[in-house]
């Protein structure tokens, strides 16, 4: 007997999308085949609906404990099944304290077991202080380090040198986790914007100078030889410049233990939409000119990017207004909108339904080492959103479920509609409601695949 019997939905699996019925025991889906038999003790008829892996955004950031005021895991996660997601992996900034060793990864897995309504994993930082802590962290759960190689925007989760960087890589590699890298050179980036403030500049068009793509390309690049010279694998987050991914997709195939992720903002707006628009758009690295965002979608048509995360980092409001646009927070709060970006923007641009459901949530998944998730297939859990490919409608303020009504995403228009998200074989969203209470899991990763992700 079935818990619970998906009927007739149209799956989007790996080979291309049939329709078929979904068995699912215990909350993990047990057969898939069309025209299951019962019985079954729940039905749920997905006739003329599509369903989705849950998505698994591998790169958040919900700032709890701590800064709960900028988000909250609560309001975070519900954001994110909304928009369909079943996993988050949280970043361990900005957080306060930011995760950086045992006692911090595990204060912040306790709330999130309290309020998270997805499951989770969680990020421990490379600092330029606890590289000693790496193997804690690992120990603890920790999904991977996180380090930036430009300034945080926060004073207490500072960047390694370039030592630390190479030392902590090779730990990593030990630990077999995986080194998470914001790549912007700090040098460039910082001394461009002392020099373009001390000559008066505060607008978003200084903003956007002081961060040109070549910090972004020669951060890569530095990144990609220190992986290269210690084996360490590596994810290089929100890649912004098809140099950038050219750079990385070139690594990789010479043997560099590479994934690369870029977000939706950087496939959706540009750097004149940030000129217009201003603080609902900061992020960095920044947003680039149109022929940057076209060669990203050509790069994920052409297979070379393998995760797309939201890179949602909210604040407070009153740290989004302000005449300095370099003192504003950096931050997009996008946790809702990446499936939908995907469904409308990428079927427009050439994405196949599969493909998408790859960068979402497969390949993440796998790459992350989080088992059970990411694939319609016998054995994995049944995290599973069911979209309504042809509804048209507008994001506003009162459907957002973040904690601030501050997205770029409102008021835009998508194609196909999240109806309805379940974790587990449960309804954790349904037509803007939440009917259970948080029920996320924390997931500790698994040994990490050798094969190539892409
Ligand atoms: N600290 C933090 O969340 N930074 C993020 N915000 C952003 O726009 N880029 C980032 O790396
Ligand atoms: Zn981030």
């Amino acid at each position: 007997m079935y818990d619970l019997l998906v009927r007739g939905g149209q799956l989007v699996r790996e080979g291309g999308v049939e329709t078929a019925d979904l068995g699912v025991v215990e909350g993990r889906i047990v057969d898939v085949a069309p025209e299951l038999g019962g019985p079954a003790r729940e039905e749920l008829d997905a006739r003329g609906l599509h369903v989705f892996p849950g998505a698994v955004d591998i790169h958040v950031h919900f700032n709890e404990p701590g800064r709960a005021e900028w988000e909250g895991l609560t309001t975070g996660s519900r954001a994110l099944a909304a928009g369909g997601g079943t996993v988050f992996a949280d970043m361990p900034l900005n957080s306060a304290p930011p995760v950086i060793d045992a006692a911090t990864l595990d204060a912040k897995r306790q709330v999130a077991e309290q309020e998270a309504y997805a499951d989770f994993a969680l990020w421990g930082g490379l600092t330029s202080g606890n590289l000693a802590w790496l193997p804690e962290l690992a120990e603890a759960g920790a999904v991977g380090f996180k380090a930036f190689m430009s300034n945080s925007g926060l004073a207490e989760f500072t960047s390694p040198d370039d030592l630390t960087l190479y030392e902590g890589m090779k730990a990593a590699r030990e630990l077999d986790r995986i080194v998470a890298l914001h790549a912007e050179n700090d040098a460039i980036t910082a001394n461009l914007a002392v020099r373009i403030r001390a000559q008066g500049g505060s607008g978003v068009a200084d903003y956007l100078r002081s961060r040109p793509a070549i910090a972004e390309v020669e951060a890569v690049g530095r990144a990609l030889l220190l992986a290269e010279e210690t084996g360490a694998k590596i994810h290089l987050v929100h890649l912004s410049t098809g140099r950038a991914v050219t750079l990385a997709a070139e690594a990789r195939a010479r043997g560099v233990d590479v994934s690369i992720e870029t977000c939706p903002h950087y496939l959706t707006f540009t750097g004149e939409d940030m000129e217009r628009l201003g603080a609902v758009l900061k992020c960095a690295p920044p947003l680039r000119p149109q022929r940057e965002v076209d060669a990203l979608w050509s790069a994920l048509r052409a297979g070379l990017i393998d995760t797309i995360g939201s890179d949602h980092s909210p604040s407070s409001l009153d740290l989004k207004t302000g005449e300095d646009f370099f003192s504003i927070w950096g931050g997009i709060a996008g946790v809702q909108s990446t499936l939908s970006v995907l469904l409308t923007e990428g079927r427009e641009r050439g994405l196949s339904l599969p493909d998408i459901a790859r960068l979402c949530a497969r390949t993440p998944a796998q790459r992350f080492g989080l088992a059970g998730k990411g694939r319609l297939e016998p054995g994995a859990d049944a995290d599973l959103v069911l979209v309504d490919l042809d509804t048209e409608w507008t994001h506003t303020q009162e459907n957002l479920h973040t904690r601030w009504k501050f997205s770029p995403y409102v008021g835009r228009t998508f194609r196909g509609q999240v109806r309805q998200t379940l974790l587990r074989g449960q309804t954790v969203y349904a037509e803007g409601r939440f009917p259970h209470p948080p029920q996320g899991r924390f997931l500790r990763p698994a040994p990490i695949p050798q094969e190539e992700t892409a």
